[in-house]
């Protein structure tokens, strides 16, 4: 199991992450909900070590998860604006791979028959710069995967991704989560979240709203959002093309 404990990272700002605390498990698919600047990301990063957090921990299976090659087993998908710019997909999945202290052999086969799978062969000696943000995301994916992590954590994998990309990529994610992976999700899709999460986290302004279980085709996501937020969903637009007569 991984645990998040008590993490906070605080911004001069007085903005960032206040005493989060989650657990997830394998099989489960986790959805990160918040409005823009609530924190998802500074989450994220502060767990993987590219925020320095003030306080909390993060454990796999009872140990930090910084110790003992434990992060080779968690894979982190990032906001595509960090995606590395001048090294071929390729490179960056066996770089990657060899980071995590994986064979390399194994991990070019398992590239292969990713880069395959994915339809992104013929795209294999191409950086990220060169591929459409529907491959992009597909690339990074097939990278995640190479290692065959225990856990992933995505922050918005399917922003910018067109219908069927994106019906595919939730598919992936159940796939992946019926095999054993433990996953955690930000979207800004809540409609797509509900058919795949079990449990739902929720935060507002850094702080945690809403943590607990979540029953697809059951719960609302819009509706638990209304009750536990104080984010006003229904604001009056009644007069924002009102011509002078
Ligand atoms: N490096 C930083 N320095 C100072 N403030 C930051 C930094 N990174 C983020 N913040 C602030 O922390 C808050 C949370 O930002 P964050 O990017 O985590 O939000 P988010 O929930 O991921 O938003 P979005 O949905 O727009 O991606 C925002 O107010 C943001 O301005």
């Amino acid at each position: 199991m991984l645990k998040i404990i008590d993490v906070s990272k605080n911004f001069k700002t007085g903005d960032g992450i206040k005493n989060f605390s989650l657990e997830i498990k394998p099989k489960d698919i986790i959805g990160l909900v918040g409005d823009n600047g609530s924190g998802k990301s500074t989450l994220l990063k502060s767990v993987f070590n590219e925020y320095k957090k003030d306080s909390g921990e993060v454990l796999l299976n009872d140990e930090s998860i910084y110790q003992n090659q434990n992060l080779a087993k968690i894979c982190f998908f990032p906001d595509q604006s960090v995606y590395p710019k001048d090294i071929s997909i390729s490179k960056f999945a066996i770089y990657d791979a060899q980071l995590c202290g994986m064979d390399s052999k194994e991990a070019q086969e398992r590239l292969e028959m990713l880069l395959e799978k994915f339809d992104l062969i013929e795209y294999k000696d191409k950086t990220f710069f060169e591929l459409s943000a529907g491959m992009q995301k597909r690339a990074f994916l097939v990278i995640c995967l190479v290692t065959q992590p225990d856990y992933i954590f995505l922050d918005e994998p399917t922003a910018n991704l067109d219908v069927s990309t994106r019906i595919e990529f939730h598919k992936i994610l159940k796939l992946l989560a019926q095999e054993g992976v433990g996953i955690l999700i930000t979207s800004h899709m809540i409609n797509e979240l509900e058919e795949i999460i079990n449990h739902l986290v929720i935060i507002e302004k850094g702080a945690t709203r809403y943590n607990k279980p979540f029953v697809s085709k059951k719960d609302s996501i819009e509706a638990i959002y209304k009750k536990v937020t104080n984010v006003k969903v229904e604001k009056d637009y009644s007069n924002i093309y009102t011509k002078n007569k």
